[in-house]
């Protein structure tokens, strides 16, 4: 795709310009890997390292044009360079101008949130393929565009790959799209230009600080998404969380609020709560919902006032809403033949750990045993840790603490960690066993009929990051061979 670089800064607040704007650029990129003839490369600040370091390398592979915040030392004839205050915020823009800005063609609802986000877009994805239209996904689990799938990288995808993938929504004829809106990718401009006809707030919790570092910081990360949306948006925000209303504070959005505990815009009334679904009071009717937990309540809430926002008609959107399960991972269950109920969830948050426990402990109909498989992310947020294991031993008649992905840590850090969170009095209940397979395999072993196991952490996820090599793994078909050889 061609375009001239002058076309491509439009919207970019510009320091300075060495060169010709009236350049042809046939490529756009962020990483000097990949320049090709005539690319324009954007030099971003990253956490690695700084891409300005790899100008020269960009222009020696053939890049037309330079988008940097410092310019070079030595500025050469064969590229154009331009200089803006933040490289980042200026690749958003131009990512959008690209691709044509395939966002404003789109009926786009953004997701943010600590949890519920994936559970919320893949809800609204689904529902609006039913309700008829061609529509578009961009979550953690997978991308989509109406059945086809594309493998996802990151929650929210970078600038570029996120206009790639609404332009190609726009092409096959979408006309909405639901993608997730990380804290990340606010504060990394993944989505600056970007114009969403609504935004969602789900609830605020801990995790992330090791990006963030302070709570405020990333309730602030949160709460710019809603900043920046125009006066043409709606707001959509959790009124139960206490952080929902601060989210609005200086929007120029419609506000609208969804609450199960005090009156919303859109208000839900959780009648009851089993192992098989959910009932509760909406839009004037009593819904059996085959979703699982509390929360879930209000991840429909966020999802039937969404629709409605959108113009959508009550009583139809009640009747497809009903008949939807989960997103995968989320509250996934496996069960064995002789009883025991494995539940593989992506509870990889204390809120979220704390949340399906819950559910878990209020679904017990009798004196079975919760036994949860629990680790922590490596090169993730580490005051998490002891938070998690706290919580899996308060919830949990027994606990084994495991390795999640522990990317480049060592395993037993991480354990010693979570271990700070075990009170003295619950340390019998809990085993250590790094290995997570055999974490599962001892969890199988331990069980009876009808007992339950929670496995959490990874969900959906099909590997297990090690060292930078993700090995195959998935705990949902761990769990299904160890009941099928338990049971032979
Ligand atoms: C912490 C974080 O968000 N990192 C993202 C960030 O990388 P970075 O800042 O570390 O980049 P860097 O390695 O320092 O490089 C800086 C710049 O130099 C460039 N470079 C680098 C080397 C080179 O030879 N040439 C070159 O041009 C790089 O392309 C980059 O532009 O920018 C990269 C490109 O967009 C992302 O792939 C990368 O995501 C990493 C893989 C990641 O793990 N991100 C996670 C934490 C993340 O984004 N998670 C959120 C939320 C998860 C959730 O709660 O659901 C998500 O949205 O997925
Ligand atoms: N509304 C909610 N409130 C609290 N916990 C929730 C909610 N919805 C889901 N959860 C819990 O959080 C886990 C993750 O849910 P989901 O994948 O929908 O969240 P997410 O926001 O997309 O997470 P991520 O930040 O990793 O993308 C679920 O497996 C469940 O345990
Ligand atoms: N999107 C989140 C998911 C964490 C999932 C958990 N399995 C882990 O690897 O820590 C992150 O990248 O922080
Ligand atoms: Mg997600």
């Amino acid at each position: 795709m061609k375009a001239l670089l002058k076309d491509l800064l439009y919207k970019v607040s510009l320091l300075s310009v060495k060169g010709d704007t009236s350049v042809q650029i046939s490529n756009i990129c962020f990483d000097s890997r990949a320049v090709q003839l005539d690319s324009l490369f954007i030099a971003v600040k990253g956490t690695q390292t700084d891409g300005h370091a790899y100008i020269d390398k960009a222009i020696d592979s053939g890049a037309a044009a330079i988008v940097c915040e410092q310019m070079p030392d030595k500025l050469r004839d064969e590229a154009v360079y331009v200089q803006v205050s933040d490289s980042a915020q200026a690749l958003g823009w131009i990512a959008a101008n690209y691709y044509g800005n395939p966002s404003a063609k789109l009926k786009l609802v953004g997701v943010t949130g600590t949890n519920g986000k994936t559970t919320t877009v893949t809800l609204l994805h689904k529902l609006f393929r039913k309700l008829g239209y061609n529509t578009g996904l961009l979550s953690t689990v997978q991308n989509q565009i109406n059945e086809t799938v594309i493998p996802s990288t990151h929650t929210t995808p970078d600038a570029i790959q996120l206009n790639k993938l609404l332009d190609d929504m726009v092409k096959a004829g979408c006309t909405h799209a639901f993608m997730e809106v990380s804290s990340h990718a606010v504060v990394q401009h993944r989505v600056t230009g970007i114009s969403f006809t609504g935004a969602i707030f789900t609830n605020i919790t801990h995790d992330h600080l090791d990006f963030h570092k302070t709570f405020d910081n990333y309730i602030r990360a949160k709460k710019k998404f809603f900043d920046d949306l125009p006066s043409s948006a709606f707001a959509l925000v959790n009124l139960d969380d206490k952080r929902g209303l601060v989210m609005m504070q200086n929007t120029l959005a419609s506000r609208n609020t969804f609450s199960l505990q005090s009156m919303g815009n859109f208000k839900g009334k959780l009648i009851a709560n089993t192992l098989h679904g959910l009932q509760m009071e909406i839009g004037g009717k009593e819904v059996w919902f085959k979703l699982i937990g509390n929360f879930n309540a209000y991840n429909l809430l966020g999802v039937y006032g969404t629709a409605i926002l959108l113009g959508e008609e009550s009583e139809e959107v009640l009747m497809e809403l009903s008949n939807l399960y989960a997103a995968p991972g989320r509250f996934e269950q496996v069960v064995s033949p002789n009883g025991i109920t494995g539940i593989v969830d992506y509870a990889h948050t204390p809120d979220a750990l704390e949340n399906v426990l819950s559910t878990i402990q209020s679904l017990r109909e009798g004196n079975e045993q919760v036994i949860t498989v629990v680790g922590c992310g490596g090169n993730r947020d580490a005051t998490k840790r002891p938070l998690m294991a706290e919580i899996a031993c308060k919830f949990s008649d027994v606990v084994i603490l495991t390795s999640d992905n522990p990317r480049n840590e060592d395993p037993m850090d991480i354990l010693d960690q979570m271990m700070q969170g075990v009170k003295i009095t619950d340390r019998k209940k809990v085993q250590v066993i790094a290995d997570r397979k055999e974490a599962i395999t001892k969890a199988c072993q331990l069980a009876k009929s009808r007992d339950i196991i929670l496995v959490a952490g990874k969900g959906h996820e099909t590997y297990q990051e090690i060292k930078g090599v993700k090995h195959p793994f998935d705990d949902r078909q761990v769990l299904q061979s160890i009941f099928t050889v338990k049971t032979h």
